[in-house]
């Protein structure tokens, strides 16, 4: 029986938590495609790096190896910023490979551009994984666009701000100690000042707003803060809970975004989100208060997402809904 076969680009936190699943779940993966899934390349910047992945599998820092690969069915790409991350996800749309990617900077900053590309070769791509790890807030925000009129959004986006903030004030380490724990565990990334500086729920708020609009937004409308300034006194001294809040509100002057600390109080909705966990409320017009929670960092949480759209894209016949 001919195999599923695919790429994955990038084998760190996310990269490998895709292997993983790939690799101990082919009953479930078999079960609901009919057919087995191949990891047939990984693509990684280090070669020299020991990593544990069986020798039929190619492992390259070339992507023109992976375009070599006969009848390569889709890439997930797990690497991070904008470049080479654009060149190689345009390459494979090109080569008509469906695309599944976890990167939200790129995202954010290239993503209509690549849909747009993937629509005219045919092909489909991917984000789940892009904005709030492992909750399925893009494939939930696709079904209510049917109908609903999302009207508001406010949102924990960064898993490893929300990590940092519970730490400091349920246990009293310091800013530091919080985020060492962080990349430790695999939230934050290899560079955090995205995450403490606002920058990744940034991108995630452009993200979401690109989706419910299907228009580039001017960035620097969007107001963005981070955590990285906020000491335990602050916290204690708060009247509630200091987290780290998207917003997005969408009137008739179109959408009005920004990204920053706020003190909640214990009766809203985002108050008891902890840890690394992510919640967004979304307002829709028709169907009112949405909470959807869920681990938003992390290795099996994130890679899951993906497989799960990975699996959507192969196994439905349909096409699947675009609203941009
Ligand atoms: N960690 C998380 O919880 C989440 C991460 N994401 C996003 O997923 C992506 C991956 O994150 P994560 O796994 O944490 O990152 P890591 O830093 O753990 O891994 C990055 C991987 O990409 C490879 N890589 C980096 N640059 C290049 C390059 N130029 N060419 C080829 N390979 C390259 C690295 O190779 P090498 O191993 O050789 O260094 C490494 O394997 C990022 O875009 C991140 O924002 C999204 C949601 C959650
Ligand atoms: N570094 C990010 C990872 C997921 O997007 C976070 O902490 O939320």
């Amino acid at each position: 029986m001919d195999s599923v076969k695919v790429a994955i680009l990038g084998f760190g936190t996310v990269g490998s938590g895709i292997y993983e699943i790939i690799s101990e779940q082919q009953e479930r993966l078999e079960k609901v495609l009919g057919r087995p899934v191949e990891v047939a390349a990984v693509l990684v910047k280090d070669c020299s790096k020991e990593r544990t992945i069986p020798s039929d599998v190619l492992v390259t820092d070339d992507f023109d190896d992976i375009l070599r690969l006969s009848d390569l069915d889709a890439v997930f790409e797990a690497i991070v910023g904008v470049e080479p991350g654009y060149t190689y996800l345009s390459k494979a749309i090109d080569a008509g490979l469906h695309v599944v990617t976890a990167n939200k900077e790129l995202f954010a900053y290239r993503g209509l551009e690549l849909k747009q590309r993937a629509e005219e070769r045919g092909v489909n791509v991917r984000f789940e994984a892009t904005v709030a790890g492992g909750v399925p807030i893009i494939g939930a925000l696709c079904n209510l666009l049917r109908m609903n009129q999302i009207v508001k959004i406010e949102a924990i986006l960064n898993g490893t701000s929300n990590y940092i903030l519970t730490k400091m004030r349920e246990e009293q380490v310091s800013f530091d100690q919080a985020l060492s724990e962080a990349q430790r565990l695999g939230y934050a990334e290899a560079d955090p000042t995205n995450d403490i500086e606002g920058f990744d729920a940034l991108f995630k708020v452009v993200i979401l707003a690109e989706l419910l609009s299907g228009q580039k937004v001017d960035w620097d409308e969007v107001y963005r803060k981070g955590i990285s300034h906020i000491t335990a006194y602050d916290l204690a001294q708060a009247n509630g809970r200091i987290k780290h809040i998207g917003r997005l509100v969408i009137d008739g002057d179109g959408i009005h975004a920004d990204v920053r600390p706020i003190s909640l109080t214990e009766s809203h909705k985002l108050y008891p989100i902890e840890g690394v966990d992510n919640a967004i409320v979304v307002t829709g017009d028709l169907v009112g208060e949405l909470v959807f929670q869920g681990p938003g960092a992390g290795k099996l949480p994130t890679a899951s997402v993906m497989v799960e759209d990975f699996v959507d894209l192969f196994k439905s016949a349909r096409k699947p809904v675009d609203i941009f």
